[in-house]
């Protein structure tokens, strides 16, 4: 008969085995991680090999192409690339790498731009669209995101079309037969990925427009998307490794805010790019001040704290970003601010495509001071006069909370990032379970000033 001491026993053998048995886990998961990421190198290396054909390493190829041409210098088109910066876009002078990004692409090169969001990455592909002769393509993930670019360059008087579920017949015709005729006038057209991948109309009229020599460059915006690494990895950004082999002579612009070389690596060998003349620009952003801030175990005591922050640093409605970790702790936390006088309101994946829209545009018009969302809050967010953003908890990955933290201040104004954070919170992130939080912190404080309040 079994005795409540010898079921206490086995009990306790069984816990213990439990922990060994994540321990291994843990092992394998993060050896895993490593194997892929090496794996994911030599495709790379590989597909460099190949395109090369002199068995040159990738790395000898990218750094040829960076160190020994020099982007800076004067080239042929200086003039009018000034004069359309200056006199169509208003800007008087180019920022960290635009000029450079602008002549490789002139010079007819793929190019890989790596710039923190809001550093003006659109300009880079944008003016040599306009220099060019003939269409610019651009693939962009998200509606909003077109429609935005779309109207800002059409209030500029560069005609530009986008061909997505919204466009008019009309429109449709008239950017049908600009491709396959070269009638009307058009510039720059965006897509999003799944025209490629599904209209079979849309890629023979691109063919025309390529046969006829007036394709003149494909832009690929938010690049990342096309790695499973990435943050936002979009199966469809796959289909897109036939853009370069169908239109090999045409220059194949891939930007993206993502830094890291995993993604690098993937987003190149996706697109097809081995030998892309890449830019990296500084990911530091000056104007964002990070404070990480114990965060009690009292839910109320969080949101208190949230609420005073708010109220004291930004007593003039100023935009702002809480990000929590669940749905439900979404809604809960945009109730309780609204409870203490803050003009709050919830966004998150449960709800339904208007529901989410109407609280995005109450936002963006200043009707609403605070959104809560979930990690689905993302990309396209491009209010530029975002002064807080607020981390209820920990994001998923380091990436995630750079991203989601970076939506603030695009403006160039300082803004405020800050992170509660309690051990606590860690095993809710799975992919955390394999990062101290320890490491997060450190890398935080590396990369951006800790303000301890
Ligand atoms: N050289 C410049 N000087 C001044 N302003 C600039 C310059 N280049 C771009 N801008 C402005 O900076 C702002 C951000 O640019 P843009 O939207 O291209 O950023 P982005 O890098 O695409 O950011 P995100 O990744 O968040 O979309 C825009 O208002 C743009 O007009």
């Amino acid at each position: 008969m079994e005795t409540e001491g010898d079921a206490l026993e086995e009990l306790l053998k069984i816990e213990t085995e439990i922990e060994d048995v994540q321990d291994q886990i843990k092992f394998l998961l993060e050896r895993q991680e490593k194997l892929h990421e090496r794996q994911s190198e030599l495709k790379f290396l590989l597909e460099a090999y190949k395109a090369s054909g002199t068995g040159n390493s990738a790395n000898e190829n990218a750094s040829r192409s960076s160190s020994l041409e020099d982007w800076s210098g004067s080239f042929e088109w200086d003039s009018q690339a000034d004069d359309v910066r200056l006199n169509i876009f208003g800007i008087p002078s180019y920022r960290q790498n635009q000029k450079e990004i602008i002549n490789a692409i002139m010079s007819g090169r793929d190019v890989l731009v790596i710039m923190a969001a809001g550093g003006g990455k659109s300009l880079c592909y944008q003016l040599p669209a306009i220099l060019r002769d003939g269409v610019a393509l651009v693939i962009s993930p998200l509606l909003s995101l077109i429609q935005d670019q779309v109207m800002g360059l059409t209030a500029l008087g560069i005609p530009a079309y986008m061909l997505t579920s919204t466009t008019s017949k009309e429109n449709e015709k008239f950017i049908y037969k600009a491709l396959e005729k070269g009638e009307g006038e058009l510039k720059i057209l965006y897509v999003t990925p799944e025209k490629i991948s599904k209209s079979k109309r849309f890629m023979s009229k691109l063919e025309k427009c390529h046969n006829a020599g007036r394709l003149s460059l494909i832009s690929i915006d938010e690049a990342h998307c096309c790695s499973q690494w990435g943050h936002d990895f979009r199966p469809d950004y796959k289909s897109l490794s036939i853009l370069k082999t169908q239109f090999s002579n045409v220059p194949v612009v891939a930007l993206t805010a993502t830094a890291t070389q995993k993604v690098q690596y993937d987003v190149m060998e996706m697109l097809r790019i081995p030998k892309c003349v890449k830019f990296v620009s500084t990911v530091n952003r000056p104007n964002l001040f990070y404070t990480v801030r114990s965060k009690s175990s009292i839910g109320k005591v969080v949101v208190d704290e949230i609420a005073e922050f708010i109220q004291e640093s930004y007593p003039n409605s100023e935009s702002g970003i809480v990000y929590c970790f669940s749905r439900k702790e979404c809604e809960q936390v945009a109730a309780e601010l609204r409870e203490r006088g803050i003009a709050a309101d919830y966004y998150h994946a449960d709800m339904d495509v208007n529901a989410r829209e109407k609280v995005h545009m109450r936002w963006s018009k200043n009707k609403l001071q605070v959104i809560v969302g979930t990690v689905a809050f993302g990309m396209g967010i491009n209010k530029p006069d975002v002064r807080f953003v607020i981390h209820h908890s920990l994001s998923k990955s380091m990436e995630t909370y750079y991203q989601e933290s970076g939506r603030a201040g695009r403006d160039g104004l300082p803004s405020e990032c800050v992170l509660f954070y309690r051990p606590a919170d860690v095993p809710r992130q799975v992919v955390f379970l394999f990062i101290s939080p320890l490491t997060m912190l450190i890398s935080i404080a590396f990369q951006h000033t800790i303000l301890q309040k």
